[in-house]
Formats: structure tokens, sequence, C-alpha cells
């Protein structure tokens, strides 16, 4: 399966464009031909299980590995023939921290800046210039041993910037922050696509991450992209959703039962729950039938399953995915 990202035009640039990757360890297949197209200035984010092979995508595309066959290009360049130029677009954070534990925040800041050749007064102004971006001007001068899980990652994220880079690749850049910090990363990684154009490449275990930031999403499951989309598509993806009927009465309830019969319905709640996948030709469907036959429902509310949902769905089997569970004409 090949992904292009919904926000993608046919005029628009792409920040990655891969073709067919593939890399075995020894008789182990962990990327058995994936390809990319992801646009700049916008948020990718790649989903897949343990194991599935995100890392090792991450770790070919910012040129730490070699592919065994396919190709890309990173903003422009070749991966096989320009990996230094790559390399000087890009950054790369998130479960390793490049962050010197002994060092102050400044001081790692300025060592980055020397490692990109910056001149002493321009490192200086880009390590003052991230500090205060990132919340840390304060904690500047203290050991970075001393600091939270959400300091040093965000002090990671300011040493990805020191480089202006215009693709960043963001492995699990979340993992273990409390619910605050994670939000405030989450913030600033909208912040540098909104403001600055960057595209981010991003992997997590959390899929709550990937809704939330990812303008395009893709589930990578033994080797292979299953699924591409928007969280919204791909949440209609799958069954589990549906359309509630709240009614005022039994009578009510029964009336509509007799039109849904394959509805499930709550005495109790006076609720009668439709399988749907969440689209506007279902709900007026359903609307239409309840008008049809003069049944009233105090009020509709749709539901839509979450990536939780999706994730399990798509990563359980062989990487089929099931067709939505709509109503049929006939069930009218
Ligand atoms: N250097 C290596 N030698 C042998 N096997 C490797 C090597 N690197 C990765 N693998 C294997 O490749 C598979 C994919 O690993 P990868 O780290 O890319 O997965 P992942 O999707 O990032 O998983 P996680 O969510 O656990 O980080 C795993 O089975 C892993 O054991």
């Amino acid at each position: 399966m090949s992904v292009t990202t919904a926000t993608s035009s046919p005029t628009r640039t792409l920040a990655i464009d891969a073709s067919g990757l593939a890399k075995s360890y020894g008789d182990k297949v962990v990327l058995d031909g994936v390809d990319l197209s992801i646009p700049e200035g916008t948020v990718f984010s790649l989903l897949g299980p343990n194991g599935a092979g995100k890392t090792t995508t991450v770790q070919i595309l910012s040129t730490l590995i070699p592919a065994d066959r396919g190709t890309a290009r990173i903003a422009g360049h070749d991966l096989a023939d320009d990996a230094d130029a790559i390399r000087d677009v890009i950054g790369v954070t998130g479960q390793f921290a490049a962050v010197d534990g002994l060092l102050n925040a400044e001081e790692n800041l300025r060592l980055m800046a020397d490692l990109n050749h910056l001149s002493r007064a321009e490192g200086r102004r880009r390590a003052d210039e991230l500090l205060a971006r990132f919340d840390l001007t304060e904690a500047a001068r203290k050991p970075v041993v001393t600091f939270s899980g959400g300091m040093r990652r965000k002090l990671d994220l300011a040493m990805t910037l020191v480089g202006n880079p215009r693709v960043i690749f963001l492995d699990e850049p979340t993992t273990g922050l409390d619910p605050r910090s994670r939000r405030t990363m989450w913030e600033m990684i909208r912040g540098l696509v909104d403001d600055q154009g960057v595209t981010i490449f991003l992997t997590t275990q959390y899929l709550e991450e990937a809704d939330e930031l990812a303008d395009s999403i893709a589930v990578l499951d033994g080797g292979r992209l299953v699924a591409h989309g928007t969280a919204e598509e791909l949440k209609q993806r799958i069954p589990g959703g549906h359309i509630r009927l709240q009614f005022d009465s039994a009578a009510q309830l029964q009336g509509a039962f007799h039109l849904f019969p394959a509805a499930g319905r709550d005495d109790e709640a006076l609720t009668l729950q439709i399988p749907s996948d969440g689209s506007i030709a279902t709900l007026r469907a359903v609307l239409d039938v309840l008008d049809g036959n003069r049944v009233q429902a105090r009020s509709l509310t749709v539901h839509t399953p979450d990536l939780d949902d999706v994730f399990l769905t798509l990563t359980a089997g062989a990487g089929s995915v099931p067709t939505p569970d709509v109503p049929k004409e006939n069930d009218r």
C-alpha cells in the first residue's frame, strides 16, 4: 500500500517521498515494501505495534542505516546519493536523548550550535532564543541531571532545532511523560509546523497523540502499511461506529426498533444504537426512515470508533481491513 497523505495536492512539494523500502535482519523481514508521500509542512504519524518496524523506518529515512531495497527523497535529496545533504536538513529526536546530563541546558545548546558550525555570537543568540521558546530560561544554568522528564524532552527537541531542520523525525517523543508535559510537547510540535512550515515524521504508541497532532496517519504491521488516511478516515473504516437515538417513551422506542431490526436497544435508557459508518448518507437514511414512518426521536448522536479501535482492528490479523457495518437499503 502506498501513502499519499490527505493534505497533499499535486502541486505541494513532498518533504518525504519513499518507494518500496525494504529491510531484513537475517531471515527476519522488518520492512517489506513501504511507500510514503508526505507533503511539506504537515505532521505524519506512523503507528504500529511493538516490533512493527517504525524505528527502522525512521533510521533508514534519517540516513542512520541503509535500506536493502527501495528509494527515498528527503527534502528533494536522494537518500542513496546525497545522505550528507539530507543530514543538513533533518533533525532526529526521541527515544534516545542527545542531551548530556552533566552539562547545563545552555551549554548543551551551545555545543549543538558548535556542531552545526554556527559562530559564537550566532550560537549564543540561537541558544537564548530556544531556551525562551521552550520555557527553559530560568533553568538554563542548572545541570540537566536535575531536570524532569518533560524538561529533558523539551531540551532534546530544542537541541534538534538548533540546526533549523526542515524535516524532523520524532521517535516516540512523549513516551513516559505525564499528561500535562505531553500536552506542552504537542503544542510545541504543532507550533513548529504552523509557524515555520516544518515537516514532522512522528512515531508513537499513543494513539491520542496521533489523533491530536497528525494530518495523516499510516499503520505499519508485519513490515507493510495496512492503512492510511486522516484520523477520521481511519475511524470510519472499522466497525463499532453507531448512531444513537434517544426516545421519550417506550412506545416510540418500540416503533423505531421495528424500523431498524439490526439495532441494539436499551429499554431502560430508551435508546437505539444503529450500526453506522458515520457518513452523512447513512445519517440521512436513518432520518428519512424515521420521518417516513412518523417516529419521533428526542435526540441523535453519532459515535465513531476511536483510534484505539482502529489500531486494534487493523493490527490484530494479517493486515486485513474489515468493511464498515452500515445500514443497508433493506434495513429500512
Ligand atoms: N539491528 C538489528 N538486528 C536484528 N534485528 C533488529 C535490529 N533492529 C531491529 N530489529 C528487529 O526489527 C523489528 C522491528 O524493530 P523496530 O525497532 O523498527 O520496531 P518498532 O516498530 O520501532 O518497535 P517499538 O515500538 O517496540 O519501538 C524487531 O523485531 C526488532 O527486533
